[in-house]
């Protein structure tokens, strides 16, 4: 039965190529990041108030203009296919059957038109929340435009803009396993160059890239700019100055630079540094209702789930990725009524408790790594 975030990875791992669940579930290096992401999560403890509940909590968030009815939003991943037919189309169904964002990956391997159709036609009966757009600024500004472009021509209500590849990440498992490009018969779509006769790019990623593309970018569009993958607070407050519209607080899931913090140890320094200017999303180790409440209450307005999808995808398709939604749902709603809280929107810091650093914290670690 599939009843936790595991029991996907299990199911999936029963259906898929090694090599590829490898490149799922894989990271940088020594994968550090990777694990610390989970097990920072599972340090932190929630400390619930009593005989202040009301009969139904309120899930529903609106960000940069976006409405949904889940705080958990699917963070960009790339090569649907790799695990589904349907691929991101299936998983834009379900995302818009449940109410939540979609970030599409810009290295989707079916287009974002056919994605937001499948989103359309699978939110009939109520609007589903827009799809989002994650970008990785090509150095060719003309097809990063192009891009750009088709993706709101398309319906996509905000950019997320990648920042944190100015090189690619070194994912061993996949080197190990000579996983290095997509199998013949898949494309990622959106590098498809009309200019030139629709030969494949790959996506370029680079380390010129700087503060003067995101002005760049700002310039070119009037759809908000959220920047996935700064980390440091002087980032966060340069990211405001510079005009960015909001925040996913991420290390990629632990695929880029290894070693660096989880991203909820970050989340209250980060969340001081804008100071309510900007939305902070948060994603990385999100696995549980109550991993949720946590992030929420300690300064994010919503989280992203990223290898979940992958393996709810793989396990079950469509339905697969609705169940996984739903169970999000279920376990958010009840450790909120557990907390005493109402809904999602005005959680206090203080539902959070971080054990003391020293011989707890080593205590706790070997309880979580096992
Ligand atoms: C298989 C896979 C593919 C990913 N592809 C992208 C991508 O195309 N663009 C991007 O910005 N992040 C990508 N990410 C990172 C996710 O957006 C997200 O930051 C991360 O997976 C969150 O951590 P979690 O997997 O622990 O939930 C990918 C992650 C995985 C696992
Ligand atoms: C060129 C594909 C990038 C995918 C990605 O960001 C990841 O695997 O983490």
């Amino acid at each position: 039965m599939l009843m936790t975030v595991q029991d996907f990875e299990t199911a999936a791992r029963m259906r898929i190529d090694p090599v590829h669940a490898d490149f799922i579930a894989g990271g940088a290096g020594d994968e550090i990041t990777v694990r610390a992401n989970e097990e920072a999560f599972r340090r932190l403890r929630l400390l619930p108030r009593v005989l202040r509940g009301s009969a139904e909590r309120a899930l529903d968030i609106s960000v940069l203009g976006s409405r949904a009815r889940t705080p958990v939003l699917l963070s960009p991943t790339a090569f649907h296919k790799l695990v589904d037919e349907e691929g991101e189309a299936a998983t834009a169904r379900a995302a818009a059957a449940a109410g939540a964002i979609m970030i599409v990956s810009m290295a989707s391997t079916v287009a974002v038109e056919d994605i937001a159709a499948a989103a359309r036609e699978a939110g009939e009966h109520g609007d589903p929340p827009p799809l989002w757009f994650q970008l990785y600024i090509q150095p060719d500004l003309g097809f990063t435009e192009a891009l750009v472009r088709r993706a709101t021509d398309a319906g996509c209500a905000a950019l997320v803009v990648t920042v944190d590849s100015p090189v690619r990440g070194a994912h061993e498992r996949d080197l190990r396993n000579g996983f290095l490009d997509l199998p013949p018969g898949l494309r990622c779509e959106h590098m498809v160059d009309p200019r030139e006769g629709g030969r494949v790019h790959p996506i370029a990623m680079s380390p010129v890239i700087s503060w003067e593309h995101i002005d760049w970018l700002r310039g070119t569009t009037s759809l908000p700019i959220l920047l996935k993958g700064a980390l440091h607070p002087e980032d966060a407050r340069l990211a405001v100055r510079h005009g960015v519209d909001g925040l996913l607080l991420s290390n990629h899931g632990g695929r880029q630079l290894d070693t660096v913090p989880a991203t909820v140890e970050l989340l209250p320094e980060i969340a001081a540094a804008v100071a309510g200017r900007i939305p902070i999303v948060l994603d990385g180790g999100v696995r549980r209702g109550t991993d949720v409440v946590k992030a929420l209450a300690l300064g994010a307005c919503a989280v992203g789930i990223g290898r979940p999808v992958m393996w709810a995808l793989a396990a079950g398709g469509e339905k697969g990725v609705r169940r996984l939604l739903e169970l999000f749902r279920e376990e958010l709603d009840h450790a909120l009524a557990l907390c005493g809280a109402s809904g999602v929107r005005g959680l206090p810091p203080d539902l959070v408790r971080a054990p003391a650093w020293g011989p707890a914290s080593a205590h706790t670690e070997r309880e979580g790594g096992a």
